[in-house]
C-alpha cells in the first residue's frame, strides 16, 4: 500500500519503519527539515532499540522515504497517518493545532479515495474535527479513523510489531477492510484487532494510560505507608501482583511516572472530564499523588544530608524518564535536579544514552560524567533515578570508595537493603524500611 505518515517523531518514525518492513511503500513527512535531512542519511533523532537497522534497511530497499513535502505524498497515498504531537495546552487539554494543520494539508491534496487515521493521542471528538477539516478542502471521498498507538518507548519497535491488540475506530466498510489488511501481518499470532466506534477508540487510549498511571500512583502511595508501618513494598507488590485478576506489571514504585504520555494524557483526560461535567476523582488523585511522588527522592536526600543540601555534591545515575530511551520529557530526574540546584547543591550526572538530550534542557548547570563511576567520585550522595541495567550490579566497593559519604538514595529499589547496609552504605529506597528503622523521608 502507498502510505503517508505525517509527523516523524517517536511514533511516526516507528510506524513508518514498521509498515515499510511489511512491504508497504511509505513516506514519512515532517516539517523539521533538519530531522528529515538526517533521516535521509540514516541519522536518527532518537535512541530506540532496533529502529536504526529498520530505517536503514527499508530506506536502502526503497520502501521508506523521508520528506518535508507531505502535500505531494498525500496525492498518491491510500492511507495517511496523522502522527504529529498533541502537547498539553494551558488548561491541560490536548492542543490539536498540529493535527488540524496536518489534516488541512492532506485535505487540500487528496487525489484518490483515502483512509485518514489519527494515530496521535487525541481527545474524543477529534476525528470529527479532522473530518470537518478534510471536508472543507477535499474533492475525493475520504474515511477518517481512529487508531491509537500503545507502543512504549524503549520497546517501541517490538510493541508495534507484536502488539497486544490493535484498536481501530472505523465507520465505513472501506476503511475497515483497508486497515484489516494493513494490520494483518502484525496480528498473526492471534492477537485481536478490536474494531469499534470512533469515540470509544479515542477514549480507549486515555483510559489505558490513566489505568496504568493509576497502578503506579497507587503503589507509590502504598510504598509510603509501607515505610510507616514497617512493611516491604516489594513483598506487597509480589503478593498482590500474583493475583491473576490484578497482574504483576506496572506495580513498581519509583520516583513518580514521567515521559511524554502519562503526565500529559492524565491531564488531558481530566480536561475532557471537566468539559463534560463528569468528575474523574480517581484520575485527579492519580495526578496529585504523582506530583508529590516526584519530590520524594529530594526529600530523602535532604534528610540524609542532615537537613540541608547546600554546598553538597550529589551524583545522579539516570536522566531519561525510563531505561532504553534518551527521552527527557517529564523525567523525574529533572524535578530532582532542579530542586537540588535551587537548594544550592552541585549535581554530577550520568546516563548511558540521554546526556546529549539532557544537555539541551539542563545546559551546563550540571556536570556530565563519562561513566557512572566518574559521577560518584567525591560526591556526598548517590541518587539512582533511572533503572538502566548497567546500574543494577555496580562494583559496590568501588562506589563506596569513591563517595565522600556513603549515602545512596535508590528511587528504583534496585539493591537489597541488607546487603547495602552490610557493605557500609546508608541506604534509602522506596517503601522498604531498613532494619526496622523508618526511612528518612517526610510524608506531606
Ligand atoms: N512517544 C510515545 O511513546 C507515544 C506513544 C503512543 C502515542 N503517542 C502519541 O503520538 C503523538 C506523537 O508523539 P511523539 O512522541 O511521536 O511526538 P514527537 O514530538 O516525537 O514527534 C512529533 C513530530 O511531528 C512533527 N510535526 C508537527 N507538526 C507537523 C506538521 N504539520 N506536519 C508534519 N510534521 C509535523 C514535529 O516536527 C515532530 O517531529 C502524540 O499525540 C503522542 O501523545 C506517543
Ligand atoms: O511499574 C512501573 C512502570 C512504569 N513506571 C514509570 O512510568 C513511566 C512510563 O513508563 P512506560 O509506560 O514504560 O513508558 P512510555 O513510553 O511512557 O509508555 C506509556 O505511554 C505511551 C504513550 O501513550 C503508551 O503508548 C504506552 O502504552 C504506555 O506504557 C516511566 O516514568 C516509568 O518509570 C513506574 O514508575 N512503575
Amino acid at each position: 500500500m502507498q502510505i503517508l505518515v505525517i509527523g516523524t517523531g517517536y511514533v511516526g518514525l516507528v510506524v513508518g519503519a514498521c509498515l515499510a518492513e511489511t512491504g508497504n511503500d511509505v513516506v514519512c513527512a515532517d516539517i523539521d527539515a533538519q530531522k528529515i535531512a538526517d533521516l535521509q542519511n540514516n541519522i536518527l533523532p532518537i535512541y530506540e532499540p532496533g529502529l536504526e537497522e529498520l530505517v536503514r534497511r527499508n530506506q536502502e530497499q526503497g520502501r521508506l522515504r523521508f520528506s518535508t513535502d507531505s502535500a505531494t505524498a498525500a496525492a498518491t497515498a491510500e492511507v495517511v497517518f496523522l502522527a504529529v504531537g498533541t502537547p498539553p495546552g494551558e488548561d491541560g487539554s490536548a492542543d490539536l493545532r498540529h493535527v488540524l494543520a496536518a489534516a488541512e494539508t492532506v485535505g487540500k491534496n487528496l487525489r484518490r479515495e483515502t483512509v485518514v487515521i489519527t494515530k496521535s493521542t487525541v481527545p474524543v471528538g477529534t476525528a470529527k474535527k479532522v473530518s470537518d477539516c478534510l471536508a472543507r478542502h477535499a474533492r475525493v471521498p475520504f474515511h477518517v479513523c481512529s487508531n491509537p498507538e500503545f507502543l512504549k518507548e524503549g520497546a517501541a519497535v517490538e510493541d508495534f510489531m507484536r502488539p497486544d491488540r490493535v484498536v481501530l475506530g472505523v465507520e465505513t466498510d472501506f476503511a475497515r477492510s483497508v486497515l484489516a489488511e494493513l494490520y494483518a501481518p502484525f496480528v498473526r499470532t492471534g492477537k485481536p484487532i478490536l474494531f469499534m466506534d470512533i469515540a470509544s477508540a479515542e477514549l480507549t487510549k486515555y483510559a489505558a494510560n490513566a489505568m496504568l498511571a493509576t497502578r503506579i500512583s497507587f503503589m507509590n502511595e502504598l510504598a509510603l505507608l509501607c515505610e510507616r508501618v514497617g512493611a516491604d513494598v516489594d513483598n506487597v507488590r509480589r503478593g498482590v501482583g500474583s493475583d491473576a485478576r490484578i497482574g504483576s506489571s506496572f506495580l513498581f514504585p519509583g520516583p513518580g511516572y514521567g515521559g511524554s504520555c502519562f503526565p500529559k494524557d492524565v491531564k488531558a483526560l481530566l480536561a475532557t472530564a471537566g468539559d463534560n461535567d463528569v468528575p474523574l476523582r480517581v484520575v485527579a488523585a492519580v495526578h496529585q499523588a504523582n506530583e508529590r511522588q516526584k519530590h520524594v527522592m529530594y526529600d530523602r536526600l535532604v534528610a540524609a544530608l542532615d537537613g540541608d543540601v547546600k554546598g553538597t555534591r550529589v551524583a545522579v545515575w539516570g536522566l531519561a524518564f525510563k531505561p532504553q530511551t534518551d527521552d527527557m520529557r517529564e523525567s523525574p530526574a529533572l524535578t530532582l535536579i532542579e530542586a537540588l540546584l535551587a537548594a544550592g547543591a552541585d549535581v554530577v550526572a550520568h546516563d548511558p544514552v540521554a546526556m546529549t538530550h539532557a544537555q539541551k534542557v539542563l545546559g551546563d548547570r550540571i556536570t556530565y560524567a563519562a561513566t557512572s563511576y566518574d559521577a560518584v567520585e567525591g560526591a556526598d550522595a548517590l541518587a539512582v533515578v533511572t533503572d538502566w541495567n548497567e546500574y543494577r550490579h555496580p562494583d559496590f566497593e568501588r562506589v563506596r570508595g569513591a563517595l565522600a559519604r556513603p549515602i545512596v538514595v535508590d528511587g528504583r529499589n534496585l539493591y537489597q537493603p541488607r546487603k547495602m547496609e552490610a557493605l557500609g552504605f546508608e541506604y534509602h529506597s522506596i517503601g522498604r524500611p531498613l532494619g526496622g528503622r523508618p526511612a528518612a523521608q517526610t510524608v506531606a
